[in-house]
């Protein structure tokens, strides 16, 4: 994996390849997609960094097909099954077959707004992952657990019922996890680089106690919530904090400075 610059060790942050996804929610159209993939394709994108940007189901197919071959498309959601009568759904093996081999699994937004539980999502990244689909699974408190002082028990409750659906470790290799404050979604309210770096760090002591600690080292915990080009770069310098999944920002050319938040550390 490539390394991220001027850092002179080989430790394991070192090894965990810079992620930054975008995820344009449900936004756009051709010619906005064509105005997004045109930013995209002038560039610079660090090629240190892995770059995948999450479409709307239905431009998927049009979106992979123009975007640079670094940058890779990836849908919001799927279901939990190949295929059947499931009205309005999309599985892995359909992503697959237009080349997509990304999804997010567990937004904030599916949770709230869809109702999905900790057990459906749990399902989906299984079935994902066991189907050859890489998943950005989504984690994170509310404002009110957060003030509560929930917020550990929110996260490993909702990493917990994904880890007890992944039936083999290889399949790590496939899951990115997306820490995302629901406070700080859409808001304009960044949680700090410490706040982040916080969290981070206790899932991944979680995920080192209660899955193995090649996982945990070797996994990438990314940040969401109000990213943009101002603070990318002070969270890209937390230890435990892997890149970012970015959505107002990832819809405008400030998403390639994000990209690059960490070219010259
Ligand atoms: O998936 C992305 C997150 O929901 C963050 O969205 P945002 O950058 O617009 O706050």
């Amino acid at each position: 994996m490539a390394n991220r610059g001027g850092f002179n060790c080989t430790c394991w942050r070192m090894q965990r390849r810079f992620f930054v996804g975008g995820n344009w929610k449900m936004n756009g159209s051709l010619h906005n997609i064509d105005e997004i993939i045109g930013f995209l394709t002038c560039g610079p994108l660090n090629p240190d960094v892995e770059v995948v940007v999450a479409a709307p189901a239905l431009y998927i197919d049009y979106a992979s097909k123009k975007l640079p071959p670094t940058v890779a498309i990836s849908a919001q959601n799927c279901y939990k099954e190949e295929k059947g009568a499931f009205t309005g759904e999309i599985s892995p093996a359909m992503l697959k077959d237009v080349g997509c081999r990304w999804v997010i699994l567990g937004h904030s937004e599916r949770r709230t707004i869809f109702e999905e539980s900790d057990e459906l999502i749990a399902e989906k990244c299984a079935h994902a992952v066991e189907n050859g689909v890489s998943i950005i699974a989504c984690i994170g408190e509310q404002l009110e657990e957060r003030e509560n002082d929930l917020t550990e028990t929110v996260v490993f409750r909702q990493t917990k019922a994904i880890v007890e659906k992944i039936s083999c470790l290889e399949y790590w290799d496939k899951i990115v996890l997306a820490y995302e404050p629901v406070w700080a979604i859409g808001t304009g309210k960044t949680a700090t680089p410490e706040q982040a770096q916080d969290v981070h760090k206790k899932l991944r002591k979680w995920l080192n106690d209660n899955v193995c600690p090649d996982v945990a080292k070797s996994v990438r915990i990314i940040y969401g919530g109000s990213v943009n080009e101002k603070n990318c770069r002070e969270l890209a310098k937390k230890e435990d904090i892997d890149g970012f999944l970015v959505g107002g920002a990832s819809l405008k050319p400030e998403f390639l400075k994000i990209v690059n938040a960490t070219a010259g550390m």
